[in-house]
């Protein structure tokens, strides 16, 4: 049940950093989820773990690079960007030539065919597959060698919700069986709900790393709401007290510094008279879009007109 450890990991393009210095590790038995604006290095991280690109530091699999592995697809398996599917051989036969390559009996295919809900297109050809199937597809490879370790970048692309929501369950009994889940998503919300660990990047720099609770519990977006009739002398009373407080609509204020029973005991002791007194929890995306303030390298300079769509950016796609 491998631990990642990933140290120093470092890669320039034309003299352009796109990773710097990174390190972090990953735990068994966890979904680890890899956040970072576009362009902010995470393909790139997880290229160079995987020894696919050259560049700075190392990452070791229970103590192994991956390039060091015998037999790696039964150690770790991987689902990044860019999926080389032989433009005539059936999805069937795709996998087919992976196992055989690496050892694999060839009823596993089947097996893992059927898990991800390709066994009617197992004989057509990945070509003319939607984007959905595609990714489908890259994830019957990384199972295939019913590895303990998966590296996954951006496996709900494409996905409908059913789709979604399936890799979310598969992801999570993945790891409660023991085993490590480093996962790429830009979707926060499905994020927050697979996610145990996550590591943050922002301009290839780790921004975070931790137990996903703590990130969202650091966020300054967490307050307490409360209701009154004396909205003015609680916000002056609290703030006394070193309060932030904000007046969110007549009567009622949002207030940061304070828990929840502090403001209660506060608004109590100055004969305040509260309506609601209530928690206000911030999202996984809230926290990081606050995490990664200024450290975006795609910046949206023009919000679109009412009834228009699309955005200005500032500079190229990212990969
Ligand atoms: N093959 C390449 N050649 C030149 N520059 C590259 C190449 N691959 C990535 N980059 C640059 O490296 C930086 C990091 O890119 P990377 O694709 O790793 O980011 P990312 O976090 O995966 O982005 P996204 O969320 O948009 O997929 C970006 O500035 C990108 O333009």
């Amino acid at each position: 049940m491998a631990v990642i450890e990933a140290r120093s990991l470092g890669k320039s393009y034309a003299g352009k950093p796109a990773v710097v210095d990174l390190s972090f590790d990953v735990q068994p038995g966890s979904v680890t989820g890899f956040l970072g604006p576009n362009g902010a290095g995470k393909s790139t991280t997880m290229r160079l773990m995987l020894g696919l690109d050259k560049g700075a530091g190392t990452t070791t699999f229970d103590g192994v690079p991956f390039t060091s592995l015998d037999r790696p697809m039964h150690h770790v398996g991987a689902l990044l960007e860019a999926k080389p599917f032989h433009p005539t051989r059936t999805a069937r036969n795709h996998l087919r030539m992976l196992a055989s390559a690496s050892g694999i009996p060839a009823r596993r295919v089947d097996e893992v065919l059927e898990q991800l809900g390709l066994s009617s297109v197992a004989r057509k050809k990945p070509r003319t597959f939607s984007m959905g199937m595609g990714q489908r597809l890259g994830l019957a490879a990384a199972l295939l060698g019913d590895p303990h370790t998966l590296i996954l970048d951006e496996p709900a692309n494409g996905l409908d919700p059913q789709g979604i929501q399936w890799i979310r369950e598969l992801l999570r009994g993945f790891a409660a069986q023991g085993r490590s889940v480093f996962v790429s998503s830009h979707l926060l919300p499905e994020m927050a709900l697979m996610a145990d660990q996550l590591v943050v990047v922002g301009r290839g720099r780790l921004i975070a790393s931790g137990p996903i609770q703590d990130f969202v519990r650091s966020s300054r977006r967490n307050a307490v709401l409360v209701r009154t009739p004396q909205a003015t002398d609680l916000a002056d009373v609290l703030r006394g007290r070193g309060a932030t407080v904000e007046a969110v609509e007549p009567g009622a204020l949002s207030v940061s510094g304070l828990d929840l029973e502090t403001v209660g005991d506060v608004a109590f002791d100055a004969g305040i008279r509260l309506h609601e007194l209530s928690p206000r929890t911030a999202t996984l995306e809230e926290a990081f879009l606050e995490a990664t303030e200024g450290a975006q390298e795609f910046e949206a300079h023009a919000r679109p007109e009412p009834g228009t769509t699309g955005s200005t950016t500032s500079g190229e796609e990212a990969s």
